[in-house]
C-alpha cells in the first residue's frame, strides 16, 4: 500500500545532504507500524510526503500505487482527503465544536468516506458516535465543546476524526506524548481495533519505544536511511 523508492528530499534545494534519502521501503495494507528515531531524524518530514503534504526533491512515493509525485496540488489534495486520516501531535481539533461535530468533519471533504461511513452507520452523527465510543469517549462527553476536554479525551475524538470513513492509511504523529504509560498502552490497543475494523494501514510514530513491541513492525528511521 506504501511503496518508497530511490526517495530524496531536501527542505531547501541547495542544501547539501538530504533530509530524507532512503532507497526502498514497502508497507502492506492493514500493517501496524512503529516509526522511530531520534530528534531531527526526518520522521514528521516522512509523515508530510506520506500525507502529500510535500513531495519527493526525487524518486517515488506511492500509496495505494498512486505516484504523489504525479499529482497536481489539487489532486493531491483530494487524494488525501479520500485515503488519509491523520492524527496530530497538537489534534488539530476545532475547540468550539463538539466531538460529534469534530469528527463529522473529518469526512467532509470526501463523498467517498461519507459513503463508507454511511455504510457503517444511517447518517454521520451515528457513525461518529461509534467511533467515539469504540475509542473510549464517555457518551455524555460527545456533545461538550472540545476544548473543555482532557489531552486524553481530545486525543480518542482525534482518533475518531481520523477513523471517519474508513481510510485505508492513518498516519499518527506522536498522538501519546502527553499520556502516562497505562494510557498510552490502553489508546494504543483501542487504535488497533479500529485500524483491523476498517483494514487500515497505521503509520504511528513515537519516540517511547515500550510501545515498539505492541505493533507488528518497526521502523528505525536511522538505520533505514543508513541501509541507502
Ligand atoms: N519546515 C521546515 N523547513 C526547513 N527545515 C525543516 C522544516 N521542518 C523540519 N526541518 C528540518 O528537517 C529535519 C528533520 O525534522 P523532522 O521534524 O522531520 O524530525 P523529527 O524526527 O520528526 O523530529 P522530532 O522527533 O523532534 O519531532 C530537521 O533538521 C529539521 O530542522
Amino acid at each position: 500500500m506504501i511503496t518508497i523508492s530511490k526517495l530524496l528530499f531536501k527542505w531547501h534545494k541547495n542544501a547539501v545532504s538530504p533530509t530524507l534519502n532512503i532507497n526502498q521501503l514497502n508497507i502492506k495494507q492493514g500493517e501496524h507500524v512503529f516509526l522511530h528515531g531520534p530528534s531531527g531524524c526526518g520522521k514528521s518530514t516522512l509523515l508530510a510526503l506520506l500525507a502529500g503534504i510535500n513531495t519527493a526533491t526525487s524518486g517515488e512515493v506511492s500509496i495505494l500505487n498512486k505516484n504523489l509525485n504525479s499529482l497536481s496540488n489539487t489532486q493531491r489534495d483530494v487524494f488525501r482527503a479520500d485515503h488519509i486520516g491523520y492524527i496530530f501531535q497538537n489534534f488539530n481539533l476545532l475547540p468550539y465544536l463538539t466531538p460529534l461535530e469534530n469528527v463529522s468533519l473529518g469526512c467532509q471533504f470526501s463523498k467517498q468516506r461519507q459513503q463508507r461511513a454511511l455504510q457503517q452507520s444511517n447518517c454521520l452523527t451515528a457513525e461518529s458516535a461509534r467511533l467515539l465510543n469504540a475509542l473510549g469517549l464517555a457518551q455524555h462527553l460527545h456533545h461538550q465543546d472540545v476544548g473543555k476536554l482532557s489531552i486524553g479525551q481530545q486525543q480518542r475524538v482525534a482518533a475518531a476524526r481520523a477513523f471517519i470513513g474508513s481510510p485505508e492509511l492513518i498516519i499518527a504523529d506522536e498522538p501519546t506524548s502527553a499520556l502516562d504509560t497505562n494510557n498510552r498502552q490502553s489508546f494504543i490497543k483501542l487504535l488497533f481495533e479500529q485500524a483491523k475494523h476498517a483494514n487500515s494501514t497505521l503509520v504511528f510514530v513515537s519516540h517511547d519505544e515500550s510501545l515498539q513491541p505492541l505493533f507488528n513492525r518497526s521502523i528505525d528511521l536511522v538505520n533505514l536511511q543508513a541501509a541507502s
